[in-house]
């Protein structure tokens, strides 16, 4: 498949912290999920990529477009999408002006051709009955939908959402998960998130990112398959495991390097994101026993 975004050696200092160290990553279309945990660089990364903030060095293009000069940042900015972590809403604008201004700063100077394609992007992401409706008045997850449908003004070729799903209840992440999945179709979609859950059910690659540096770029059954081998159940808890917590039914699940004649169990993507921040170079570690063969 055509590499539609790619990055080489981006870096990126806040003072004496290195927020993007070396990041090289190729994306195609579909949803890349991006973990990393707090302070990883993920939402840095997006930035810049987003062309909201310049990086220190390196270089990316996005859809051939390069930020290098002006004309390619104006390029690169026309097939973009993005949803910030905070996008800013005016409480008092309807869902309709919200995305209509959106539309404005995206140059869509036509007001009939405007308004058609602010109604497109609200009832793709369904929210046409309420698009009258004052963004305070709306539920915390509609107002992400409404970003989602800003985000989409314009057909964009690159989609950049920055933790999307934060703080929406089961169902409502469920709902999201349906509209971004549609949004990945025939289009290239980078999705930061720390929801595990989300990359396992949604994600074609997924990108691991800690401390600056890309620890993990693969699929999703690559990044689970890290683990194989690497969770156990044991009665008490175990020290030697690298993370391990206390199940439903009582038993510990352990993630580490499990004990001979340990009780292996299946691996979830959560487990390889464990092991992966844990182990950077990703290499699993001599077994340690039978339990392991
Ligand atoms: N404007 C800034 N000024 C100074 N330091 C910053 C700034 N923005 C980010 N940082 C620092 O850069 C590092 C990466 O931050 P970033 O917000 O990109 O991480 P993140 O992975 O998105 O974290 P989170 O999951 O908490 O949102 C952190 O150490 C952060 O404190």
């Amino acid at each position: 498949m055509t590499v539609t975004v790619s990055a080489s050696g981006l870096t990126l200092r806040y003072g004496g912290t290195r927020a993007l160290d070396d990041v090289s990553l190729s994306l195609r279309a579909g949803v890349t999920g991006l973990l990393g945990p707090n302070g990883a660089g993920k939402t840095t990364l997006l930035r810049v990529l987003a062309t909201a903030v310049p990086a220190d060095g390196g270089s990316f293009t996005v859809l051939g477009h390069a930020p290098g000069s002006a004309a390619g940042r104006q390029n690169l900015r026309r097939t973009l999408g993005y949803l910030p972590q905070n996008p800013g809403f005016h409480p008092d604008f309807s869902a309709f002006e919200f995305v209509d201004y959106v539309a404005i700063l995206k140059e869509q100077t036509d007001r009939t051709a405007r308004h058609r394609e602010v109604r497109r992007v609200l009832d793709a992401v369904d929210l046409s009955d309420v698009r009258g409706r004052r963004l305070k008045r709306l539920s915390g997850g509609m107002r992400q939908r409404v970003a989602l449908a800003a985000a989409l003004v314009g057909e964009p070729g690159f989609l950049v959402l920055d933790e999307p799903t934060v703080g929406l209840d089961p169902e409502q992440r469920v709902r999201f998960r349906e509209l971004i999945a549609q949004a990945g179709e025939g289009r290239t979609v980078l999705l930061s998130t720390h929801q595990t859950e989300d990359v396992a059910m949604l994600c074609h690659r997924v990108i691991v990112l800690a401390c600056g540096r890309v620890r993990f770029e693969g699929t999703p059954a690559e990044l689970t398959a890290r683990a194989d081998g690497r969770v156990w159940s044991s009665a008490a808890r175990d020290p030697g495991a690298r993370a391990g917590w206390r199940t439903g039914a009582g038993t510990f699940r352990n993630v580490g390097d499990p004990p001979k004649g340990a009780e292996l169990l299946d691996p979830t993507l959560e487990d390889g994101y464990l092991l992966t921040l844990d182990d950077p170079d990703g290499a699993a570690p001599a077994q340690q026993g039978e339990a392991a063969a």
